[in-house]
């Protein structure tokens, strides 16, 4: 009898798969992960066919190394998924699977994904001690909060009470709970009737394929609608998928699902992950055993077998593409998995991408809208000030900082917005005009004072302050401009009996630095915060009533067609900070040009009509969503080279471009043209609609692959853009 043939798809920048022989083979063997020999080494990858016959003569193929039977075998609607991602962004099949996959699965190691968070219970030892206490102490607090709250997850009390709960089971004061009803809520409000009208007609959609567009002002409750939905689905039997911007950022809602559901099994995956915590979470998903799995963009590749629901909070955020790599959107991902599984998919945002609203517009979603905030009366007053006028003090105008004295008077917080991380943006000398920049990038280095650091945000280059410019030799070099360590300095000279906190990456490195800065606001325990992005997302501090906006203008001409929507997008998220409890908010941004319509729109919390100046400009340029782009980019130790093989690879498309009705532009320079030492070129592909785009890219990325590069040179393809 011949040997039985696999197709192995292997981590190796190459566009194909690779057979082998094995001995004996069953069909549950498609899905496992293999060993075998590659090259003079050996690889692991994924079987991912079964053929009948091989491409070449089966003399000529290997056997296996080894087939990991310990591991269960990858479903098939997961080896759709990750072939659709490997077709639809033109990349390595193999290279799909190494990152869809968490690594011990990838390396055939034998996987436990058995680890158990038991739900725990207060006990009537438990009980007993809680009456009988005197002295407070963290036990105390850890059967307290049982007490109240009910039964909870072993991690879940950890995070909170630390090793007060193994000592507590030790003495038996807390012990297994019974088998609890995993949808049983904890703690719940009542929804507001437009909330209630939201999870109503969401609820239509369960049980087949429909995109949503859950539209709701920043503070109108997306959130507690997202959770009923995922009350029923986990009701029915189902799972559900959450997914997040950035689980740095969103410790709380984390905290919020598991402490909401405290019988259901919550499984949090992201990248930041311990290899083997991230490991266990996959394989308790795709053993049907966690409930709700919550997590950052690479979730989206999580096996679910009882797939029920899909919610991508915060749908326009940026972070749901990956940047290098696998360029993923994990949006549109989640959009084709929906669609594959027919399940209903919820996109929630308060300022949605156009292209997610240009398909509500069309019918293609169906919008669902909270127009009010859940708990604060009203949405922020907004307005632009004007600062070509005024006589501006290190930056701040004479409206920002008597709004922030209000503030300060009447005790509650203010938040100044500068989406710049450091000291000064640049290092200069003002006899010869000497800049810091940076050797490797084309990009200047920030200068950061709190360690004495020039800084490139680029690519990590470090280097000191020099003490006299590098080339004239003068002493009188000077920070250029502003960030926010030097805006933190200039708050605390202003307000000198005000608590001024800055949160940006640099404060915030760490998930406890971040969890401990998130908690400090929460108590109050500042006045004045500083922030870049790290501090427009999603918070919530009822005692943040102001809100001020520096140097936004820069983004208003950038080359960038999309710049323009993500500004506007900052602003309104940034501004949702303020007033969400009981007290008025108000936001103040800084601008030369007050009229601009931008502004306007942002005053009157108008994002519809935004978003249709917006499309309409979009139309008019045949910009995504009326095209669909690609980008190949190719980066050389010069932009000669780059440009060079671009220029080869666009005259290979030129013969058929014209019949999928695709236009190949000239390659171009980049804006930023060195990145750590590389030079870096691209080319932009544009197509009617997404199908002759696709088409197009399969018969042209062959092709590319034949197209010998030189050796320092790489490319890739990049579809659907995030810049162009
Ligand atoms: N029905 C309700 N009753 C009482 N409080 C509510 C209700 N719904 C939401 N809230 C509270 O309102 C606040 C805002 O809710 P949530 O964070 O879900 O808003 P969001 O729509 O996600 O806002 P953003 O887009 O700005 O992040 C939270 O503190 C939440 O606990
Ligand atoms: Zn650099």
């Amino acid at each position: 009898m011949s040997p039985a043939i696999v197709r192995v798809a292997l981590p190796v920048p190459l566009p194909q798969c690779f057979d082998y022989t094995a001995e004996s083979i069953a069909p549950g063997d498609l899905g496992r992960c293999v060993r075998v020999p590659f090259g003079r080494g050996e690889k692991t990858g994924l079987i991912v066919a079964l053929p009948d016959a091989a491409e070449l003569p089966v003399e000529r193929l290997k056997p296996v190394i080894a087939i990991q039977r310990e591991a269960p075998a990858l479903p098939a609607d997961w080896l759709a998924l990750v072939e659709f991602t490997a077709r639809y962004y033109q990349h390595p099949l193999g290279e799909v699977v190494a990152m869809a996959l968490p690594p011990r699965l990838r390396r055939a190691d034998a996987v436990a994904g058995a680890e158990a968070d038991p739900l725990l219970e207060l006990s009537a030892a438990g009980r007993q001690a809680l009456a009988d206490s005197k002295r407070e102490s963290r036990a105390l607090a850890l059967l307290r909060s049982l007490d109240a709250d009910g039964p909870s997850r072993r991690q879940l009390l950890r995070d909170h009470h630390g090793p007060a709960v193994s000592d507590a089971l030790k003495r038996g004061w807390i012990t297994p709970g019974s088998a609890a009803d995993p949808a049983q809520m904890a703690g719940a409000p009542t929804l507001t009737d437009e909330q209630q009208a939201a999870v109503a007609s969401l609820s239509e959609g369960f049980g087949c394929f429909q995109p949503f567009l859950l539209f709701g002002v920043t503070g109108s409750g997306k959130t507690e609608v997202y959770l009923r939905l995922v009350q029923q689905v986990i009701a029915g039997g189902g799972q559900a998928l959450i997914l997040v911007p950035e689980i740095a950022l969103t410790p709380q809602l984390e905290g919020r699902v598991a402490g909401r559901f405290p019988a259901a099994r919550v499984v949090s995956l992201h990248s930041a992950l311990a290899e083997g915590a991230r490991s266990q979470g996959f394989v308790q998903a795709m053993e049907g055993r966690a409930d709700i799995v919550l997590g950052t963009r690479l979730s989206v590749f999580t096996p679910l077998p009882r797939l029920g629901l899909i919610v991508v909070d915060e749908e326009h955020d940026a972070s749901y593409k990956q940047h290098e790599g696998v360029r993923y959107s994990a949006r549109d991902l989640a959009i084709w998995r929906a669609r594959q599984r027919s399940v209903p998919i919820v996109l929630g945002s308060a300022t949605p991408s156009l292209e997610s609203w240009h398909a509500a517009e069309t019918g293609r979603y169906k919008r669902v809208e909270l127009a009010s905030r859940a708990v604060a009366a009203t949405l922020p007053k907004v307005r632009p000030v004007d600062v070509r006028r005024e006589k501006l003090q290190h930056g701040l105008s004479e409206h920002l900082l008597r709004a922030v004295e209000v503030r300060l008077q009447k005790g509650e917080q203010s938040l100044i917005f500068l989406n710049r991380r450091g000291y000064a943006p640049v290092l200069s000398c003002p006899s010869c005009g000497w800049v810091s920049r940076c050797p490797h990038c084309t990009a200047n280095m920030v200068l950061h004072l709190a360690d004495r650091r020039l800084r490139c945000h680029h690519c990590s280059f470090e280097a000191g302050i020099p003490l006299a410019c590098p080339d004239c030799g003068d002493q009188d070099i000077q920070p250029f401009g502003r960030g926010t360590q030097r805006l933190e300095e200039t708050l605390a000279e202003r307000f000198p009996t005000a608590r001024v906190l800055r949160v940006d990456r640099d404060a915030a490195r760490t998930r406890s630095q971040w969890d401990a800065l998130l908690e400090q606001i929460g108590n109050g325990e500042a006045d004045i915060l500083v922030g870049t992005q790290m501090m427009a997302k999603g918070h919530d501090f009822p005692k943040l009533t102001f809100v001020g906006v520096l140097n936004a203008d820069s983004s208003l001409f950038a080359a960038d067609f999309r710049a323009p929507e993500r500004l506007f997008q900052q602003l309104m998220q940034v501004g949702g900070r303020a007033g969400r409890g009981q007290l008025p908010g108000e936001v103040m941004v800084q601008t030369q040009y007050p009229d601009h319509p931008l502004y306007q729109c942002l005053a009157r919390h108008d994002f519809q009509r935004y978003a249709a100046l917006q499309l309409d400009e979009r139309k008019q340029a045949r910009f995504p969503p009326f095209a669909a782009n690609a980008l190949l980019c190719a980066t050389a130790d010069e932009v000669g080279t780059a440009l060079d093989w671009l220029k080869a690879a666009r005259a290979e498309a030129l013969p058929y471009a014209q019949a999928f009705g695709v236009m190949v532009f000239d390659p171009v320079p980049m804006r930023m043209v060195r990145l750590a030492r590389r030079e870096r070129a691209q080319l932009l592909v544009e197509a009617p609609a997404r199908p002759a785009l696709q088409a197009f890219l399969s018969a042209w990325s062959e092709r590319l692959w034949a197209l010998k590069p030189p050796r320092v040179l790489r490319w890739h393809l990049d579809v659907d853009p995030a810049e162009v």
